[in-house]
């Protein structure tokens, strides 16, 4: 029997919500993610006799993993009737399972690096036929209007009234070019992140059944975060909801939209409340964040005006505290800065140092920080996605799983040619092979094999694991054993090699983050079901960071920062042209880049659960800076 006797009033009733399509509107710290846990648990504990599934949707990894863990934790054997997934995942398996009506084949690889997207899209310029309009385009300009177009759910063949509706110059131009990058993906059995979400949504759109199957195994769906969907997601989320039903559980907080720039707007959450006439449940006790805090959020947010209508100011629920709560320092530059707040860190005993975070705007501030940090002897980590393994033993596994999915990939036998080269000093010809696979059916992984086979240079060690696992490979598929042996190779290599510099440098951390990212996804599916194509594509779709070093001090971009939570919050860099940003200051203050870098401040400040030291300084990279409109909308300069 679940117990739900740790829930409030409001959490309670959002828990115990059965039919219909609700929204829970809430601020930061108020137990939305934990509402979102109970209410999965809840609905299968009540069904015990039926078998259908629930459906609840997030948009990072993290979240998703997390949640399943809080759901198993909440009651046993829940997650076999759950489907607790990431959107982009989800996304993916339909366009495995049906994408061939689009031309696309089950073994689509995910165009993760972005130096893939500006090849295709150069090419897609390439056949721009007006040689003066080509030349003023490139792929780094065009590369976000791709984007925008994507996740706003624009059709290849839209795109030119959309363009011209939106006053674009060159419009002819740019709607081809987009054509163009759209086809060339589907003929190279290739997506972009966009890319996925908007092939998915066709499928849903022109493949009825699709739909009917996805809403007859899900009756009801639910979404974390549902502020973050951009257009395109809204669209999916519309078709695998059930129009009788409507079941549909959104979790929301308007006042954390940060993600502005990927498609995500206060327009979604009208949009919900007009389709679905949703039903709305607040929740504005504050659990997390000590009332002093809870005060500056509220002080700051209310400068914003585009706010769901209605919502609740935060209520603090944490005891007062007599400790000093709220530090604000300011400093002659941001050198002195962020020597200030890592020797301050340095000096506090442990657990202080194990539970403080320090956050900024932007990356580079954070790059300062982790320099001072190791002045103070201390090390820094710093939160931020990284699409692929950049060792070259991991670059080496990785490339030639991607073959073995991909027998006719010349990008990937080029990444694997490259990367064995680093491994092993034998340079094989990528053209070469590729010639020899015409009497291999074009197996390139095959005549992969016998072009190492065929030199006499190579290792024993290297010549058994080629013709052995790497052969199973290509006859059997047989994943597993390939990686298991591959990895005690690897780990072999340094020792019949002890000249080579740096290559094995990044080995460990890299292979630990492997086995981490193979657990997860074997989590997720059941190890017996995780294909190499599945194995690969949930690969694809998550960072490969390094785990954080034991005792490194975390350091996160307000983005990456989001639904966490820390003791001890530093905001560092809290000046004009940070946080707010530069193109928002020059937007102007009732711009809508203002308003969302108030909402990125907001973030920021409720991750505190004891102290907020808020920092800025009077010159950055030489220049004069003002300290941050925030902080005198929260009163406290
Ligand atoms: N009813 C409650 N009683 C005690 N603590 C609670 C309650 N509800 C939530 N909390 C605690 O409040 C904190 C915030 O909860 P949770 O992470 O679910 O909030 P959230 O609304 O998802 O936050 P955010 O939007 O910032 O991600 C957690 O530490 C959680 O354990």
């Amino acid at each position: 029997m679940l117990d739900l006797s740790t829930l409030n009033e409001n959490q309670l009733a959002a828990v115990e919500w059965n039919d219909g399509p609700l929204l829970v509107l809430a601020g930061p710290g108020s137990g939305k993610t934990r509402v979102l846990a109970y209410r999965l648990a809840r609905l299968i504990d009540a069904t015990q006799d039926k078998h259908f599934k629930v459906l609840a949707l997030t948009f990072t990894n993290k979240a998703a993993a997390e949640m399943r863990e809080r759901v198993g934790d909440l009651l046993s054997g829940s997650l076999q009737r759950t489907l607790l997934t990431t959107f982009h995942s989800f996304a993916a398996d339909i366009v495995r399972q049906h994408g061939q009506h689009s031309g696309l084949r089950p073994d689509f690889t995910m165009l993760v690096d972005d130096g893939d997207r500006h090849s295709l899209l150069e090419e897609a310029i390439a056949a721009v036929e007006d040689h003066s309009t080509r030349s003023q385009l490139s792929s780094e300009r065009l590369l976000p209007l791709v984007n925008r177009l994507t996740e706003n759910n624009v059709k290849p063949d839209e795109a030119l009234s959309t363009l011209e509706a939106g006053g674009v110059q060159e419009t002819g131009a740019l709607a081809s070019v987009y054509r163009s990058y759209r086809r060339l993906m589907i003929e190279r059995n290739a997506l972009d992140f966009p890319g996925l979400m908007a092939e998915a949504l066709n499928l849903l759109e022109t493949r009825p059944n699709v739909k009917r199957q996805i809403q007859r195994i899900y009756p009801y769906v639910c979404i974390d975060e549902f502020q973050d969907t951009n257009q395109t997601q809204y669209h999916i989320l519309c078709h695998i909801v059930n129009p009788a039903t409507r079941n549909l559980f959104a979790v929301a907080d308007d006042d954390q939209i940060i993600y502005q720039w990927n498609g995500a707007s206060p327009d979604r959450l009208r949009a919900l409340e007009k389709d679905f006439r949703v039903s709305t449940i607040q929740l504005p006790d504050n659990y997390r964040c000590p009332p002093a805090v809870v005060a500056l959020a509220n002080k700051l947010i209310s400068h914003n005006f585009e706010r769901s209508e209605g919502k609740l100011a935060l209520k603090a629920h944490r005891p007062h505290s007599e400790d000093e709560v709220i530090r604000v320092q300011r400093f002659d530059t941001f050198a002195g800065e962020t020597s200030w707040v890592a020797a301050d860190i340095a000096s506090r005993p442990e657990p202080y140092r194990s539970n403080c975070a320090v956050l900024a705007r932007t990356r580079k501030a954070l790059e300062g920080v982790i320099a001072a940090l190791e002045a103070q002897g201390l090390s820094g980590y710093l939160g931020a996605r990284k699409n692929e393994f950049e060792s070259a033993p991991l670059q080496w596994v990785h490339a030639i799983l991607r073959l073995a999915n991909a027998r006719s990939s010349r990008e990937c036998l080029r990444k694997a040619n490259k990367a064995f080269s680093a491994l092993e000093g034998i340079d094989l010809d990528t053209g070469d092979v590729i010639s020899a696979a015409s009497t291999m059916n074009g197996d390139y992984l095959r005549a992969w094999i016998a072009a190492v086979l065929a030199r006499d240079a190579i290792a024993a060690d290297t010549r058994l694991l080629v013709d052995g696992p790497v052969r199973a490979l290509v006859d059997r598929l047989d994943f597993w054993n390939f990686l298991s042996s591959a990895f005690a190779w690897l780990d072999r290599l340094p020792e019949a090699a002890p000249t080579q510099d740096t290559i094995f440098d990044d080995y460990p951390s890299e292979k630990a983050t492997w086995i981490e990212l193979t657990q997860e996804i074997c989590a997720q599916y059941g190890r017996d079901e995780v294909t190499l194509h599945l194995l690969l594509q949930e690969l694809d779709l998550r960072s490969k960071s390094a785990l954080p070093a034991a005792g490194a001090i975390p350091c996160f971009t307000i983005h990456a920062s989001k639904g966490l939570e820390f003791a001890h919050v530093y905001l560092v860099a809290l000046i004009e042209d940070q946080l707010p940003s530069w193109s928002a200051v020059k937007k102007g203050f009732d711009s809508k880049e203002m308003q969302e870098e108030r909402r990125n401040c907001f973030v920021a400040i409720t991750r505190t659960q004891e102290t907020l030291t808020m920092t800025y300084s009077n010159r950055m990279d030489g220049w004069a800076k003002s300290p941050s409109r925030f902080l005198t909308e929260m009163e406290v300069i």
